[in-house]
């Protein structure tokens, strides 16, 4: 086997001689043996007969005391580093670089060699170790000299060490004597290389127009017109919501001078402006938009926004509607408050009447009689019944959870608070109806709030200090005295007076029982169980309960007797026990009731019904003792049924009460004075 040829490389630096060495392996290692030294490293002794390469013609005073006899010196033309030219193609357009490289004569070579290599879009400030820094440049582009770029510089830019240009390599395969074919060869290689470099574009360059394409769908798939352009005022951006609000076509507009493409003096002015920093209404062709601006100071670039006006505000509609959907709906009308009876008629028509003004309305009622539900009727008969209809309980929320959820809060106004602040009930019932039920649970510090609301027809959020105007209607509902709690200094009159503008009381359901089968009827409709009736002694129990729950209670009841019943009817058995019901009206505060309301409020059902009991056993001229009445009870209804002995306790009760005596032995218990005019004054209409 032949020996191989051999060459060496001698170089200046470490960094050189190695990416010289394995330039010339990888070219023609195959061929050649290749020996680097470098002068900051070790160099050998004496050299003889040899192929010298020198890195640079600089070199050859450090190195001339080490080449022997039978040497040849090739001094290498070097060239840029092609496997990094594109970190310079990505560079701007004219941007000012420091081209930084360790002695005068390589930093204006290598700048000839980019400039003659085409690379030219960028200007290069020649740099090297002890020259004076008078340009101010951001980037430094050097070929493998990282450690001479001047400290102040940030962005270095290496484009590695330059390499061995292939004339230098013809030579040296020349004066090595190698034929023609190997030239041609390593010519190919060396076209490889640089082809390579085209491919690594390319990829890039597809990269970047997938990158393009991408950003343009979204640019255009923003529901917003968006424009970008340059502090020259070329375009950049044009995306297609702006091509319909401007009529012009992006193809166009896109590299074009903004002040050619709009035409509206006033707006160009304020996309240029940097001193207002609002947003600003304008009229593009014939939709009005409202314009946002910021600059890109980095790309010498603006970006504007252009938001349709009219589609913000059906936005705003379409999240109100949304707001309607979540259960901010009035869900009654009058068609769904059942009852013939006079009293209801007549409240019906009149709450009908009410309900077309704007005006506020107080309504009244003990628990249970529908007040929410005339709330609801009344908002939908009313002009605002497309609006959102809210209702707030005064009842189940502490103060400070009802201020904010009815006025709202800004930004941080306490721990916990939402980022942006929240919308208050007020806010959100814009252009509808607000329910305050139990308006006579509202604390005064609330009361003093929605006074000042009231009057102002303004709201002001939790930590806020802009004052926003509302348009609401108000109905407040309560089953409490108002009168009294405002002679009691718990309830302010002057807030009282504006919310009882328009007032509606509704009666309870004792004093309109001809609507009971009516509403039996609808309540087991409601359920969807068509086919099952009520047994007419069921009806007549149910008829002779004082429903101090009112509708509510009876709506629970007939649930409750669907849930139990058997077969097709409802009946006196599934009518459920005493327990069940509410024993007398709830406590108002009231300091004025008469006499009667007073024994209302003390009498359960069973009582009332012993009283009526022992009122018909007199009537009838028997004496009522324990067991005749005992015995009525059990003739009458299985569930007031009661034996002897809860007889006697019940009586005793009613003693205690003042309603009844009890004779001795066989004398019976009679009627008092008070539980005569019980029964005359006619608290339930109805007889055993
Ligand atoms: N006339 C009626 N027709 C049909 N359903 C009724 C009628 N009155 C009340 N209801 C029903 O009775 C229940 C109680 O009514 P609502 O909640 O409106 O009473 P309320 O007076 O507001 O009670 P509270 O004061 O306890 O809040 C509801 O289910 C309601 O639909």
């Amino acid at each position: 086997m032949i020996a191989k040829k051999e060459i060496v490389i001698l170089a200046g630096t470490r960094e050189t001689r190695k990416a010289l060495a394995n330039q010339l392996d990888e070219i023609i290692g195959d061929l050649v043996n290749v020996k680097s030294y470098s002068v900051e490293e070790q160099l050998p002794p004496i050299i003889e007969n040899q192929i010298i390469i020198f890195s640079s013609y600089l070199i050859d005073d450090e190195v001339k005391h080490i080449i022997g006899n039978g040497c040849k010196i090739i001094i290498a033309n070097r060239t840029i580093n092609y496997q990094f030219i594109d970190k310079l193609l990505f560079l701007p357009k004219e941007t000012k670089v420091l081209y930084v490289n360790d002695f005068p004569e390589t930093v204006s070579e290598s700048i000839h060699t980019l400039k003659k290599l085409g690379i030219d879009h960028i200007h290069y400030v020649p740099y090297y170790p002890g020259k004076l820094l008078i340009e101010h440049t951001e980037i430094a582009v050097t070929p493998g000299e990282v450690e001479l770029v001047p400290p102040s510089i940030s962005q270095i830019v290496d484009i590695g060490v330059r390499l061995i240009d292939i004339t230098t390599i013809i030579r040296i395969l020349d004066v090595l004597q190698f034929p023609e074919e190997n030239g041609l060869d390593i010519a190919d290689k060396y076209t490889k290389k640089i082809i390579e470099l085209s491919q690594k574009l390319a990829k890039t360059n597809n990269k970047i127009n997938l990158l393009n394409r991408h950003l343009k769908e979204v640019v255009d798939g923003v529901n917003d017109g968006i424009l970008a352009f340059t502090y020259n005022g070329k375009i950049t951006v044009f995306n297609e919501v702006l091509e319909k609000l401007t009529g012009v076509s992006s193809k166009y507009a896109i590299g074009q001078n903004i002040r050619k493409v709009l035409k509206n003096h006033k707006l160009i002015e304020f996309l240029f402006s940097q001193t207002d920093t609002h947003d600003q209404y304008f009229s593009l062709k014939d939709t009005d938009v409202m314009v946002h601006r910021f600059h890109l100071l980095k790309e010498q670039s603006i970006v504007a926004t252009f938001k349709n006006v009219n589609e913000t505000i059906e936005m705003e509609r379409a999240a109100r509607n949304e707001l309607v959907k979540k259960g901010y709906i009035a869900k009654y009308s009058f068609s769904d408050i059942i009852g013939n009876s006079l009293e209801l008629q007549e409240t019906k028509i009149v709450s009908m009447k009410l309900a077309r003004t704007d005006l506020a309305i107080l309504i009244q009622g003990e628990s249970g009689t529908g007040k929410e539900l005339f709330a609801s009727a009344i908002h939908n008969e009313s002009p605002r019944k497309t609006g959102p209809f809210l209702a707030v309980n005064f009842s189940a929320l502490p103060e400070d959870l009802l201020e904010s959820e009815l006025f709202g809060y800004e930004d941080g106004a306490f721990t916990g608070a939402k980022k942006g602040g929240k919308k208050g009930l007020f806010e959100q019932a814009d252009g509808g109806t607000i329910f305050l039920d139990e308006i006579g649970d509202i604390s005064p510090k609330l009361q003093a709030r929605l006074l000042r609301v009231l009057q102002e027809k303004e709201i002001r959020r939790v930590g806020g200090s802009r004052n926003i105007p509302i348009n609401v209607r108000v109905i407040a509902a309560t089953n409490k005295d108002l009168i009294s709690m405002i002679n009691h200094g718990t309830f302010r009159e002057d807030l009282y007076h504006r919310l009882k503008v328009l007032f509606i009381e509704l009666p309870p359901l004792r004093k309109r029982k001809g609507d009971l089968p009516v509403l039996i009827k609808h309540f087991i409709e409601e359920t969807n169980s068509n086919h099952v009736d009520v047994s007419k002694d069921a009806i007549q129990i149910l008829q002779d309960l004082p429903w101090y729950g009112n509708v509510r209670e009876l709506k629970n009841t007939i649930d409750y007797m669907l849930a139990v019943h058997d077969g097709n009817v409802l009946n006196k058995k599934d009518i459920p026990g005493m327990n069940f019901f509410q024993r007398n009206k709830l406590q108002t505060t009231s300091t004025n009731e008469d006499f009667q309301e007073k024994r209302e409020l003390s009498l359960s059902p069973e009582q009332e019904m012993i009283i009526e009991i022992i009122y018909k056993i007199s009537l009838e001229g028997k004496i009522a003792s324990r067991k005749s009445i005992s015995e009525y009870t059990t003739g009458h209804n299985q569930y007031f049924e009661l034996s002897e002995q809860q007889v006697r306790q019940r009586i005793q009760q009613l003693e205690e009460l003042g309603f009844v005596t009890i004779g001795v032995g066989r004398s019976g218990t009679r009627l008092s004075r008070a539980g005569l005019d019980y029964v005359r004054l006619g608290s339930f209409e109805k007889a055993l």
